[in-house]
């Protein structure tokens, strides 16, 4: 689809009349733009527009801008040239990207792949449109602004079963309606679930994707998982939350433990008659906090680690922190002031609380590295798109050999990451829970360890070629000043890139024969 402008046609000759003080008129890919009433209000100032008056600034503009502008300033386009057309496309809702690598393999028509059948097709195209739609526009809005994720938008995500679908496979999820039937409940399985999370990722927003429900994926699973104690309040919580009414969240790290989280600090002492307990404490970094409703806390009581389901109560204080990314993700410090917490609240077995706590984290870390995986394939579209548009020492970016070569290593990281990401995630499908909990707990360690240093290399090498655009906020270099800037949350949460790979080794290390050498 090219941009859509009125059916008026000029000659070139025409638009060149149009230079004059009270007139500026150009040419962009054959469509001709009157900006005269226009020129104050350009960010990039008067004199630059002056400069290309009535000539085809079609080279000039793209060294300089996304199309996306266009499409937002649609109106200044009066119509189009005498027997031209627009050569350059327009993405629609929901298109695939034709920029090679921009799409996984499995995406791209000409490549086949054992693992994906329909259903994963019809729920990539419909997540895709319904992310186009309505996600990623408020994305990029509370990205910048800072506020956090509105109501109508998780009432839509609920009512979609979007929500539910962020929980990767399951129970909750038979019988819901899912995007209007793009994938039955009953067949949703971990390839859905890698979908739905790099699907996700599209609008490069890392502060908003975390405060869209990053809570709800690490902490509505306790509760799904280890509420069996109190099944009234597991489904009081879990109906609040699939609804959208209210918001969860995972307190678990404290200024005390990060990824150590045996050193926890925040206890929980059960009163006379044994009926509730008394939580005082601190947890820090508790993304979406400031907005939740309910809190999955891990505590210490007397002999080990439990997790208890804490509602917002007296007692209970929130405020945000402020970190690299956007406060949109709703980053939060939390005190716990003699709360009073019902002894029924208790998540699975009290003292065990470390296999709740456990038992989150493949998912997790798998999650996390689908997401880092996705982002880094947007870095690289992205550059392949600018390193083919922008023309330096009088010639593209994309013509000289060492922005290959940078783009290359890049590539390489995006597609073996993302190869190894499949083959895991088939055996998730094949394994039962105990079984990925003994044998994926080191190969997904080592793949989030291994995705977030090429990250790290992916960013290093995209800021060279952008330069100072990447590192700006808005702009062409949107895209990857932003992954600069936040691509290091995933190398730290869900387990440090250290901590992670020395447990990748430690699970090899319990399967090796004793009689090797
Ligand atoms: C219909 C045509 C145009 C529109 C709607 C437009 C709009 C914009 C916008 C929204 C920005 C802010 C940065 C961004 O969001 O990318 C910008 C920046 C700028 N524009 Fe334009 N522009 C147009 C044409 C042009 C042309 C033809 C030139 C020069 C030949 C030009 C030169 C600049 C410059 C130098 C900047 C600052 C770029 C920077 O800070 O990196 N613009 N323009």
């Amino acid at each position: 689809m090219h941009l859509q402008v009125p059916d008026k046609t000029f000659t070139r000759a025409e638009v060149a009349k149009h230079k004059t003080e009270d007139s500026v008129w150009f040419i962009i890919d054959s469509v001709v733009y009157d900006v005269s009433d226009f020129l104050d209000a350009h960010p990039g100032g008067e004199a630059v527009l002056r400069q290309v008056a009535g000539t085809d600034a079609t080279v000039a503009f793209y060294n300089l801008h996304r199309h996306e502008v266009l499409q937002k300033y649609g109106d200044l386009a009066i119509g189009t040239i005498e027997g031209e057309k627009q050569s350059i496309i327009t993405p629609q809702i929901g298109d695939l990207s034709p920029v090679p690598y921009a799409e996984p393999l499995w995406l791209t028509p000409q490549f086949k792949s054992p693992y994906f059948n329909d259903s994963h097709r019809r729920l990539q195209r419909a997540m895709r449109e319904f992310n186009d739609k309505y996600v990623n526009p408020e994305a990029i809005e509370k990205e910048r602004s800072g506020e956090y994720i509105g109501q109508e938008l998780v009432e839509r995500m609920s009512a979609a079963g979007v929500l539910h679908m962020r929980m990767g496979p399951g129970k909750h999820l038979h019988g819901v309606s899912l995007l209007d039937g793009a994938v039955d409940g009953k067949e949703f399985d971990y390839f859905h679930d890698m979908i739905c999370c790099q699907e996700g990722v599209r609008p490069a927003c890392r502060g908003f994707q975390d405060g869209n429900m990053a809570g709800m994926v690490i902490g509505l699973t306790c509760v799904l998982n280890f509420g069996h104690k109190n099944p009234a309040l597991k489904k009081r919580v879990t109906d609040d939350v699939f609804s959208g009414k209210k918001k969860i969240c995972l307190a678990i790290t404290e200024a005390f433990a990060g990824s150590d989280v045996a050193g926890l600090r925040t206890t929980a002492t059960k009163t006379a008659d044994g009926k509730h307990y008394i939580v005082n404490g601190t947890k820090k970094w508790i993304t979406n906090g400031v907005f939740s409703d309910y809190f999955v806390v891990g505590v210490t009581t007397g002999k080990g680690l439990s997790v208890l389901l804490i509602e917002r109560s007296e007692g209970v204080e929130t405020k945000p922190i402020k970190t690299s990314y956007s406060p949109t993700a709703g980053t939060t410090y939390i005190t716990f002031d003699n709360v009073k917490v019902p002894v029924e609240n208790l998540l699975g077995e009290e003292d065990k609380g470390i296999y709740v706590i456990l038992s989150n984290f493949n998912h997790e870390r798998w999650i996390m590295s689908c997401a880092t995986i996705r982002y880094m394939r947007l870095v690289v579209e992205e550059s392949l798109k600018w390193a083919h548009q922008r023309i330096v020492f009088k010639k593209r970016l994309i013509d000289q050999p060492v922005i290959r070569q940078k783009l290359a290593k890049m590539i390489a990281l995006c597609e073996s990451h993302q190869s190894w990401l499949e083959t895991i995630t088939y055996q998730m499908t094949k394994m039962s829970y105990p079984e990925q909990a003994k044998h994926l707990g080191g190969p997904i360690a080592l793949l989030k360890m291994s995705a977030t240093r090429a990250a790290h290399e992916i960013a290093d090498e995209a800021v060279q070629i952008w330069g100072g655009r990447g590192l700006t906020q808005t702009g062409m270099g949107r895209v990857i000043e932003n992954f600069n800037r936040t691509y290091k949350f995933d190398s730290i949460l869900g387990g440090a890139e250290e901590v992670l790979a020395d447990l990748g080794v430690r699970q090899a290390m319990k399967f090796m024969p004793k009689a090797v050498l």
